[in-house]
């Protein structure tokens, strides 16, 4: 492995608490390939992708990273880049090909393996439950549409915490509910690729009674640690305007409260009725009793923040504006650090002390190959790291109790309807060969890892 050219200087300005976790996440789905591998059911991205027209040049899961049979190199790669800790997810419909009753023993040795490989290597793992790719065989039965779709989470999640608890300690339900929502039920981009304003907030509602049920089961039989992960997004008004400001405000429900509001208040906010207006339901009190449950901590996801204005868009009446002097990752989101801090006392404020993990934080910048002497040089990804790691120990200082940090992604890898177009890793993946390479944004991150964030 290629060795950082320079050591960095050290900086105790910088240094993170003690027990700070320093880690990396993937998803099963972007990374395994393999998807019908030793029983394992279709998913709705087996099926999405394979449906003409619905991602990039045709791109799919079949092969991804091929971290389905390479796991344990990449256990290895991680162990030489330091990390402390590795969110992934487990696929649903490796464990219940069906979504609910038979167990399928191979899919579920699968990842029983990869945590022993983890633990062996001094990595803590933290499991996601659920990270889009539900058995498509729960679609037919209407998926996150269907109300017993609480019912059959839980019970995937019993298999897991019977099979693995004690050496997952910390396991996460939900991943950013508002994608597979916004995507998957509103806007159609991402599986199952529903476009209806009355189906959103139906699914979003199943997915917080899920949750719900989900972290219920554990308290029933876990003796470890349980949270929900959310993608949430800074809104600051383009302009004094009260339409703007309004637009602000949509904005901010839509993406931050829509889900942290039910789990930790037991209701949504106003403005959720005003966006949705006549597919707003009428939704039964008596679900909150369910989606409020006690958590161990929430994982946030930050990747930009949204300049926004009033528009026409459908159904938000609200859309960014994009920023002239500001830097752009190839994803087309704002570099903008300081919206995580900002984002962080938000949370404080509105939620108060629970536990956070930024559970992902990462950029697509376009990556140079790899070079002859073995470099990925990706200095806009360290700048972009760099910068937002400085955001969370401001936040720190500020008090937000901050328990950790994982990088998206470890690996370069499958990034939805967007196929492999987009490169999120620390490492490189030539997916002609499936070496992967450790870019000089890895490099810098291992040593960072090292001081403990002294230099930053
Ligand atoms: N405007 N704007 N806003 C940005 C909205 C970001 C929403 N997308 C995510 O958070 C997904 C998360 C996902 O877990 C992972 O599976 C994806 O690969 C990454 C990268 O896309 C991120």
């Amino acid at each position: 492995m290629a060795q950082p050219a320079d050591a960095l200087p050290s900086n105790s300005r910088y240094q993170f608490p003690k027990g700070f976790l320093w880690g990396a996440a993937t998803a099963a789905h972007q990374i395994e390939g393999s998807p019908m591998a030793d029983g394992a059911g279709p998913s709705i991205w087996t099926r999405f992708a394979h449906t003409p027209g619905m991602t990039l040049n045709g791109d799919n899961g079949d092969i991804a990273c091929d971290h389905y049979r390479r796991w344990q190199d990449d256990v290895k790669l991680m162990r030489d880049l330091g990390l402390q800790a590795y969110r992934f997810s487990v696929s649903w419909s490796r464990i219940l090909p069906e979504g609910t009753g038979r167990v399928n023993q191979a899919g579920l040795d699968f990842y029983s393996r990869l945590v022993d490989a983890l633990l062996e290597n001094g990595i803590e793992p933290l499991l996601t439950l659920y990270h889009w790719d539900l058995p498509a065989a729960l679609d037919d039965r209407g998926g996150w549409l269907n109300r017993d779709c609480a019912d059959w989470f839980a019970e995937y999640g019993r298999v897991l915490y019977r099979a693995l608890d004690g050496r997952v300690k910390k396991w996460v339900t939900l991943n950013e509910p508002w994608v597979i929502t916004d995507g998957g039920y509103l806007h159609g981009a991402l599986a199952p690729g529903h476009r209806s304003r009355y189906e959103a907030p139906i699914a979003s509602h199943n997915l917080m009674r899920a949750h719900g049920a989900a972290v219920q089961a554990y308290r029933a039989e876990g003796k470890h640690e349980i949270g929900l992960v959310v993608n949430i997004e800074p809104k600051y008004p383009a302009s004094e305007s009260e339409a703007d400001a309004a637009a602000t405000r949509r904005a901010h429900a839509y993406m931050n409260e829509q889900y942290l509001h039910p789990a930790l208040l037991g209701r949504y906010p106003p403005e959720l009725k005003e966006v949705f207006g006549d597919a707003w339901p009428d939704f039964d009190p008596e679900d909150f009793k369910l989606i409020v449950q006690p958590l161990d901590f929430v994982g946030i996801n930050y990747y930009t923040r949204s300049v926004t204005q009033a528009n026409d868009s459908y159904p938000l009446k609200a859309g960014a504006v994009r920023q002239p002097l500001a830097t752009y990752s190839e994803t087309g989101w704002e570099v903008f650090p300081q919206g995580l801090t900002d984002l962080l006392l938000w949370f404080k404020n509105t939620y108060g002390d629970l536990p956070v993990y930024i559970t992902e934080n990462g950029a697509a910048f376009f990556d140079p190959p790899v070079a002859e002497n073995g470099h990925v040089c990706d200095p806009l990804r360290i700048n972009y790291l760099h910068k937002h790691l400085r955001a969370i120990h401001d936040a720190i200082d500020a008090g937000v109790d901050i328990r950790g940090y994982m990088v998206w992604s470890l690996l370069d890898n499958l990034e939805w309807s967007l196929g492999y177009s987009k490169r999120f890793g620390i490492v490189h993946v030539n997916y002609g060969t499936q070496e992967r390479t450790p870019k000089d944004s890895a490099l810098w991150y291992s040593q960072v890892i090292g001081s403990h964030g002294r230099k930053l």
